[in-house]
């Protein structure tokens, strides 16, 4: 047991250290930011996994405790364990009913690689299981949260409903099954469905990259070993890139002749300028799911509004636009009616 004069001596020691440290970091000039703390400025580096280890003994030791103290732990984890179950189940049936000559699935060819014998190769049913996972999350959180801000942003802005459906309904028509490649012909519904991605912006920050050495970058220094994160909100709403980054307005994705134009900072998916930047660092990272996920908000977001005109329900007249921090932002929760056309 330390004793209190044994602790004031540490406290001050570190107090001097961090100083010390402050001091010599000053010489070299840092990107914008927290003071880079050796411990405080890296909490990311610390091994998250050790906590959710130990909070995941607590819980079996006694979930009813657990459950007491830590109720979003045990929320999370049922929630977890919900997906992991039915991934398994997934998995267990692909595996008996394998047909080597027959691989349709993501899961037969990750099979087929785990059958090849490398020993340094990293594939085996351990980290299928967790590539299941992350597909399943990043595939499904990401796009349902922006279908749910696309509805509620139709509902606030009617005119902007009104101008996608006489587009679908002169170009397409009532009974018209949606493919990808009709974005093409409708710039309109195109430029709001890039404009949704926009101004949702579900995911703030980048996945975190590493540098592998010390290295100057436009003038600032960054240590070896610093976890680095790219800030994909500062893009988005980039009032250099934008012409209103603070309003929701289609037009951003429109010539003045109607014409669909792609825009170099529409980047919600991954940060391209950054990766030819950090290249040297972690290479190449963007979003794997990319040309999936914008097929399904195309065709998901115009079959709904071929079919249905959202409204608020009767006597609603504000609506909270305030996004709910998690991991990705969505809104909170909302109530709106669809009326079938
Ligand atoms: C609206 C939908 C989506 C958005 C906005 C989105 C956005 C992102 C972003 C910003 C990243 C980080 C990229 C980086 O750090 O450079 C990412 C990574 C990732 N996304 Fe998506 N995503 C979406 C849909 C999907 C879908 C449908 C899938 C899969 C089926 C998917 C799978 C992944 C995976 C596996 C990664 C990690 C890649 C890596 O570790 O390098 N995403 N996504």
């Amino acid at each position: 047991m330390l004793t209190v004069s044994e602790v004031l001596v540490f406290f001050v020691v570190s107090l001097l250290l961090i100083e010390f440290l402050k001091f010599q970091w000053m010489r070299r000039r840092f990107p914008p930011g927290p003071t880079p703390y050796p411990f405080f400025g890296n909490l990311l580096q610390m091994n998250f996994k050790v906590h959710h280890e130990h909070l995941k003994k607590v819980y079996e030791l006694s979930p009813w405790l657990a459950g007491l103290f830590l109720p979003s732990f045990k929320k999370v984890k049922s929630s977890a364990d919900f997906v992991k179950a039915l991934i398994a189940k997934e998995f267990e049936s692909h595996k008996r009913k394998r047909k080597h000559d027959e691989n349709r699935y993501f899961i037969d060819y990750y099979l087929d690689e785990i059958d090849k014998v490398n020993a340094h190769a990293t594939y085996d049913e351990v980290n299928l299981m967790q590539t299941l996972v992350d597909l399943f999350i990043a595939g499904t959180e990401t796009t349902a949260t922006t279908l749910m801000w696309a509805l509620l942003y139709m509902v606030i802005y009617p005119e902007i409903q009104e101008k996608v459906q006489k587009e679908l309904d002169a170009v397409v028509g009532c009974s018209h099954v949606f493919c990808y490649e009709d974005r093409k012909k409708l710039p309109y519904t195109n430029a709001v469905i890039h404009e949704i991605q926009r101004y949702s912006n579900i995911i703030l920050i980048a996945l975190p990259r590493a540098s592998m050495k010390d290295t100057d970058l436009m003038g600032y220094h960054i240590p070896k070993n610093t976890i680095v994160l790219a800030n994909i909100d500062s893009v988005l709403a980039d009032p250099e890139k934008w012409e209103t980054p603070d309003q929701f307005n289609p037009g951003h994705f429109l010539d003045e002749d109607g014409n669909f134009v792609n825009r170099e900072a529409f980047l919600p998916f991954e940060i391209l300028w950054l990766n030819c930047l950090f290249c040297f660092l972690t290479g190449h990272r963007v979003c794997m799911g990319e040309l999936l996920a914008r097929m399904e908000l195309f065709v998901v977001f115009s079959t709904l509004l071929q079919a249905f005109t959202f409204t608020l329900p009767e006597g609603v007249k504000e609506v909270n636009t305030k996004f709910v921090f998690g991991s990705t932002m969505k809104p909170p929760p909302y109530q709106l009616c669809a009326i079938p056309r």
